[in-house]
């Protein structure tokens, strides 16, 4: 408790959940199998859609951010050293011989009367998956706030916590102490259902009724209608609640730097060489060592839950059907295990780390990483603090109008910021490096560099490879995007690229002299770097071809964050899929086009930088 007392009270919830989830199991693990949703990997039947729209609505209703990322942070830092991290929370409940939280166990059976009596007592009770719950001391430790809580009392809030939270968050090793579980939920009756029912306002009505028949719609028409990735953009715009839609699209400011990670890839122009064979063409390459079929990985990004009921399983499913690789979001709405209960053998999962100012907890989330055999840490360092995302701000705004003591905690742009960032340690620094490479034997990538003098820090400092990436725009507004930083690589520290890639781009005096060679040989005096440097970009990859351009630069393959977000959106794992196989046609077309037949013929010779303003080549 010590340290709480001056705390806000966001981050004294953060840290009580943080200390949350250690009593022992009672309840045996819901598998995922056992979900409705995770079996099916066609087109989901009506049923299961108006089943899965039921906690999409959810999404529309207060405080979805802050709540997801506290939540689920508290449940990576909670595993690993229990004792250790409990050790200063009072024992405030006992475990009972069922394992679960709170006096009364799982057998007492809690009428709808019972529940509805305590509407205007002290205790506040809520339903959740047909478990009855006591929440009254929680309320103030509740990240989302206690306004949520307290404005469904007596209530049946499946709906309302199911998107926001991993599906294992009611396992008794991860309810936080605070919370009794007090029995189940007998009901007699539709009437009595219905009386547990939470209030839909008439907005939330709307907004399902749109998601509901967009959903339908894309059932019906199936993913065919879906061309490019744009398509999925527009498909999950309608299929989100305004919540989510604000939280994925959402980026810092003026998102001018959102929209110029597209943009810049337009001023990148491809000089095909032609009467070549392409009828085979392979766009498979290996990253850090592992098999991808495209060279081309899911970014990590949060909260997929907000957009589909199973989240991050979509993505390692997809992902392992396609044959490509995830990067798990540290705040991903599914938990780790979650996520890798649904791993195929041998699949290769890479985990982005934002390290926790405790240190001993970002070790535990590392020893995690390191014990359920993930194959490379990501580690972000552009997002010491929250960036101004102002979509964001407003959509909440405008849900949860209610000036409220938790609105305005939530409401506030700094608030908001701290709430996401609190746990990550403003005051890393390159010293750090030195430290996690004790803590792991996975390669080490550092995500978010936004300038070449960074990239060589990071070589310089040992790191495995560079994420040339500016967070989707999500972070300072108006910096260089990724594309922006490999040409800056290129021009002033060309020895972190490949030997091959280290020549310019454009028409090329040797490719001239012998121009039946597709491209140049490295000039003999260039010599590898010591050890395997990989460079990777992201941030505005929508084309097949916008990748190849950032790999004819030298890039050893791109990240994609929105784009899959919003395949998972409206598909699910087949939506992943789906977006993959865009990817794929579309990367080989541009190879084809282009007379390449393999990633590793994509060369800095077959692009010309344009001069963004006056489009003619980059002096
Ligand atoms: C909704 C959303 C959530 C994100 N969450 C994280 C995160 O938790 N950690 C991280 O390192 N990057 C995160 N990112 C950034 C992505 O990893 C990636 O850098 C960015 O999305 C690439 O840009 P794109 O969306 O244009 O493809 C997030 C991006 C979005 C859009």
């Amino acid at each position: 408790m010590l340290v709480q007392q001056h705390l806000s009270p966001l981050r004294a919830a953060l840290n009580a959940k943080v200390r949350a989830g250690v009593r022992p199991i009672g309840r045996s693990a819901r598998s995922l199998k056992s979900n409705a949703f995770s079996t099916s990997t066609s087109m989901r039947t009506k049923t299961q859609t108006q089943t899965q729209q039921r906690f999409l609505i959810g999404a529309g209703i207060a405080l979805a951010v802050p709540t997801y990322l506290y939540l689920n942070r508290a449940h990576l830092d909670s595993d690993a050293q229990p004792d250790k991290v409990h050790s200063d929370v009072p024992d405030k409940v006992h475990s009972t011989q069922d394992g679960k939280t709170g006096a009364v166990a799982g057998v007492k059976k809690i009428s709808s009367k019972e529940i509805l009596d305590k509407k205007d007592g002290e205790e506040v009770w809520v339903v959740i998956e047909g478990e009855v719950y006591d929440m009254t001391e929680f309320l103030d430790e509740h990240p989302g706030g206690r306004e949520i809580i307290e404005n469904n009392r007596s209530k049946d809030v499946t709906y309302i916590f199911k998107p926001r939270h991993p599906s294992d968050q009611l396992e008794a090793e991860n309810i936080p102490p605070s919370v009794r579980h007090l029995g189940q939920l007998t009901v007699e009756s539709q009437e009595e259902r219905d009386a547990l029912k939470v209030k839909v306002s008439k907005d939330e009505e709307e907004e399902n009724d749109r998601i509901q028949r967009k959903r339908e719609e894309i059932e019906e028409k199936g993913l065919g209608t879906i061309v490019n990735m744009r398509d999925f953009e527009k498909a999950a715009e309608d299929m989100c609640s305004k919540v989510a839609w604000a939280y994925y699209a959402s980026a810092a400011d003026d998102e001018i730097t959102k929209e110029d990670n597209n943009s810049d890839y337009k001023n990148i122009r491809f000089r095909p060489r032609v009467l070549r064979p392409v009828k085979e063409a392979d766009a498979s390459t290996k990253i850090l060592g592992y098999d991808s079929k495209i060279p081309l990985w899911i970014s990590p990004a949060a909260m997929a839950k907000l957009g589909h009921p199973l989240g991050e399983v979509n993505l390692t499913r997809g992902a392992h059907s396609s044959g490509i690789i995830q990067c798990i979001s540290s705040f991903a709405s599914c938990s780790i295990e979650e996520i890798t209960a649904a791993r195929a053998p041998g699949q290769p999962l890479f985990f982005q780390l934002y390290v926790n100012s405790k240190r001993h907890l970002a070790k535990e989330v590392i020893t995690k990483i390191n014990r359920l055999g993930l194959n490379a840490i990501l580690l972000t360092v552009d997002a010491p603090v929250g960036g101004k995302r102002e979509r964001d701000i407003r959509a909440k705004g405008a849900f949860e109008a209610p000036k409220t003591e938790a609105f305005d905690k939530q409401g506030e742009t700094k608030g908001v910021a701290e709430a996401i960032f609190s746990a990550v340690d403003p005051d890393l620094n390159w010293k750090d490096l030195k430290w996690l490479r004790e803590q792991t034997e996975l390669p080490i990538i550092i995500k978010g560099v936004q300038t070449v003098e960074d990239a060589v820090m990071a070589y310089k400092n040992g790191a495995d490879g560079v994420i040339l990436s500016n967070h989707g725009g999500r972070q300072l507004d108006t910096t260089q995007t990724g594309l922006s930083t490999l040409l800056e690589i290129r021009k002033h520290a060309p020895f972190l690229l490949r030997p091959e890639y280290r020549i310019p781009t454009g028409p090329n005096p040797q490719l001239i002299a012998n121009p039946e060679k597709l491209y140049p040989d490295p000039p003999s005096t260039e010599k590898s770097l010591d050890r395997k440097f990989s460079i990777f970009v992201d941030g505005g990859i929508w084309r097949g071809s916008d990748a190849v351009k950032a790999l004819c630069l030298g890039a050893d393959a791109v990240g994609v964050g929105r784009g899959f977000l919003f395949a998972q959106t409206v598909g699910g794992q087949q939506g992943v899929e789906h977006a993959v196989k865009i990817f794929e046609s579309e990367i080989l077309l541009t190879m084809r086009l282009l007379g390449a037949n393999k990633v590793q013929d994509l060369r800095p010779s077959m692009v010309e930088v344009m001069d963004s303003q006056h489009h003619h080549p980059h002096p």
